[in-house]
């Protein structure tokens, strides 16, 4: 791609640049899934062809490992990791104690295994993501195909019982056809507006036969690095509270904006 990059992508661009120097040579690295996390897949094949940084990377779908195999950075599995320093993900949503939504890009149940087998999860976010409350987002909820519209009626029935907000729920699509994961399963979207009780409802979904997981990131996620349009930058630690504010220069010029495919 050339051109003009938007001040989305610019403030996507910076918060994964930021957080690929987080990234140390020997590392072994969870890499998100979706446009942010692409970027950062980007920053660290650039770090591995120009600065000979070696990292073994653990993709979160087939989508990442194709892009970290064209960008050249070895793919583990995440078996043969066992255990990671560091995972780099984007989110839909985060508030202020860095809980998260995720799944927006379909990748939840890859992104969660990964995320907490790490030493640290780092979110890459653009400012937009950032809210008081979760659940203006739709929730994705990961359902098996069997018996699905049955869950989903337990689901809703969940929902009432536990007065949430909204109570819709739709099953994602991939133009006619359901949407399925790179694990073989649907996705429920609940619109839920306002999640008041994040960790419960978290805890409640898991319960209901058929969902296999849910999109809630709960007292997973570390440190979140905010970009911004004009190039400014913010990592929030959770643990340390801290925020540290950065400023990144965009270089149109480099190989990072060639070939852009999310
Ligand atoms: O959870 C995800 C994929 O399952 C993504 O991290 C999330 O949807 C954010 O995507 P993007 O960086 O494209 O805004």
């Amino acid at each position: 791609m050339t051109g003009e990059l938007s001040p989305i992508d610019k403030a996507k661009f910076v918060a994964a640049k930021r957080a690929a120097e987080m990234v140390e040579d020997g590392m072994r690295v969870g890499l998100g899934t979706g446009s942010t996390a692409a970027w950062l897949v980007r920053c660290l094949g650039e770090m591995v062809r120009s600065e000979g940084l070696r990292i073994k990377g653990v993709p979160t779908s087939t989508r990442t490992a194709e892009l970290a195999r064209e960008v050249g950075i070895d793919i583990i599995s995440l078996d043969e990791a066992k255990w990671l320093d560091l995972t780099i993900d984007g989110a839909d949503e985060f508030d202020g104690d860095l809980n998260l939504i995720k799944g927006g890009g379909g990748a939840l149940l890859q992104e969660k295994i990964v995320a907490t087998a790490s030493d640290r999860m780092v979110v890459i976010a653009d400012k937009a993501k950032e809210v008081e409350t979760l659940g203006a987002f739709p929730l994705p909820v990961e359902v098996i195909p069997f018996g699905w519209q049955t869950t989903q009626a337990l689901v809703e029935e969940t929902l009432v019982a536990m007065n949430v907000m909204g109570r819709k729920t739709t099953l994602r699509m991939n133009g006619d056809a359901a949407f399925v994961t790179d694990e073989g399963n649907h996705i429920l979207d609940l619109h839920l507006n306002r999640i008041g009780n994040a960790r419960q409802l978290a805890l409640v979904m898991n319960q209901i036969p058929g969902v296999v997981e849910n999109g809630l990131f709960i007292d997973i996620c570390d440190t979140v690095v905010v970009g911004y349009g004009d190039g400014k930058v913010e990592v929030r630690d959770i643990n340390e509270g801290t925020i540290e504010t950065d400023r990144l220069e965009f270089m149109e010029s480099d190989n990072l904006f060639a070939d852009l495919g999310d």
